[in-house]
C-alpha cells in the first residue's frame, strides 16, 4: 500500500499522519518534528510543495489580515477548524489501518495450518450457509411448492430481494475494486470474477437482509428468531475469521443488507402486481 506520508507533503511538516514505513504503521507527533530519516532540509518542509502549502496554510494569510482578529490572540472558530485540512484523511487513513490490523488479526481459520486451521471446516460450512446459490434455489423451490397466496407472495419477494442484492453488491463490488486480504485463499465455490474483490461481503449483505426478511416475514418463536440473529452474525464473523474480508467490508455489509431489505418492502410485489405479471407471461 503506498504510503500516506509520502502522497501527503504536508505531513513532514508538523501535521498528525498515520506514517507507513516499510508496510508498518506508526502514528506521528503533531507538533514535533518528523522523519528522522529524512533529510535535514526536507525535515524543516523548505521543498517547494511543502512551503507552498505551508504559505497556504499559515495563520497569517488564512486571515487575511492580522487586523481581523485583533492581536491575533485565539483564532476565530472557522480558522480553528480549518488549521488541519488533512483531518478527515488522517482518520480514514487510521481507521484504514486499525481495520487491517484487526482483520489479519482475527484470520485465525484463514488456512489449516492457522492458529484455528481446525475450525476452517465449520466456518466453510456457514460460508455455504449464506452463499447466493442455495438461498435462491431454496426460494424457488419454496416457491415452487407454496399452495397459499400468501406464500407464493413472501416467496417471490424474497427471490427479488436476492437477485437485487446480487445486482447491487456486484455495482459496488465493481466500483470500490478492494482486494480481498492478502490471506485468504480463493477457494470458494461458485464465484463470479467481481468476487476477487471483498468490498462489501455479499455474504454480509444477504445475512443481515435475508435475516431482516425471515424475522419479519416468518411467524417464529423466540428462540428460533434468536438463532436467525445469531446464524447472520456468524455469517458476517466467519467472513473475518476465514481470512475473505476485512472487518469493515462486513460491516458495510450488514449495513447495506438492513438497507436492502427496506428497498424491498418500498418494491413489494403485491398479489395484484403478481397477477398482473402472471397474466403477461401467460
Ligand atoms: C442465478 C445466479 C446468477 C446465481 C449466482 C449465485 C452466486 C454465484 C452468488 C455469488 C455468491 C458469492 C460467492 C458471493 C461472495 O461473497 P463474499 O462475502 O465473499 O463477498
Amino acid at each position: 500500500m503506498p504510503s500516506p506520508k509520502s502522497k501527503n507533503p504536508v505531513s513532514g511538516g508538523g501535521s498528525p499522519v498515520l506514517g507507513s514505513s516499510n508496510g508498518r504503521y506508526d502514528f506521528m507527533s503533531l507538533t514535533k518534528p518528523l522523519n528522522r530519516s529524512s533529510p535535514p532540509h526536507q525535515r524543516q518542509g523548505s521543498d517547494p510543495a511543502t512551503a507552498r502549502l505551508r504559505a497556504s496554510e499559515s495563520p497569517t494569510r488564512r486571515r487575511g489580515s492580522s487586523s481581523s482578529t485583533g492581536s491575533g490572540q485565539g483564532l476565530p472558530e472557522e480558522d480553528g477548524l480549518r488549521l488541519n485540512p488533512s483531518f478527515i484523511r488522517v482518520a480514514l487513513s487510521s481507521l484504514l489501518a486499525i481495520d487491517l490490523w484487526m482483520s489479519k488479526t482475527m484470520g485465525v481459520c484463514a488456512c489449516e495450518d492457522s492458529s484455528w486451521g481446525s475450525v476452517r471446516p465449520l466456518m466453510k460450512l456457514i460460508e455455504i450457509s449464506g452463499h447466493g446459490i442455495p438461498w435462491l434455489a431454496g426460494t424457488a423451490y419454496c416457491l415452487y411448492k407454496s399452495d397459499s397466496a400468501t406464500g407464493q407472495e413472501v416467496m417471490l419477494n424474497l427471490f427479488m430481494g436476492l437477485l437485487l442484492d446480487l445486482v447491487l453488491v456486484t455495482i459496488v463490488k465493481a466500483v470500490v475494486r478492494r482486494r480481498r486480504p492478502a490471506h485468504n485463499r480463493m477457494d470458494m465455490f461458485a464465484t463470479f470474477s467481481v468476487d476477487r474483490f471483498s468490498f462489501p461481503s455479499g455474504h454480509a449483505t444477504r445475512a443481515a437482509m435475508c435475516g431482516r426478511f425471515l424475522l419479519a416475514h416468518l411467524v417464529l418463536a423466540a428462540p428460533l428468531r434468536f438463532l436467525v440473529v445469531l446464524w447472520a452474525a456468524l455469517v458476517g464473523l466467519s467472513r473475518v475469521l476465514l481470512g475473505r474480508h476485512n472487518v469493515t467490508d462486513v460491516m458495510f455489509g450488514f449495513w447495506m443488507g438492513y438497507v436492502q431489505y427496506n428497498l424491498i418492502e418500498m418494491l413489494w410485489l403485491s398479489p395484484q402486481t403478481l397477477q398482473g405479471l402472471l397474466g403477461q407471461l401467460a
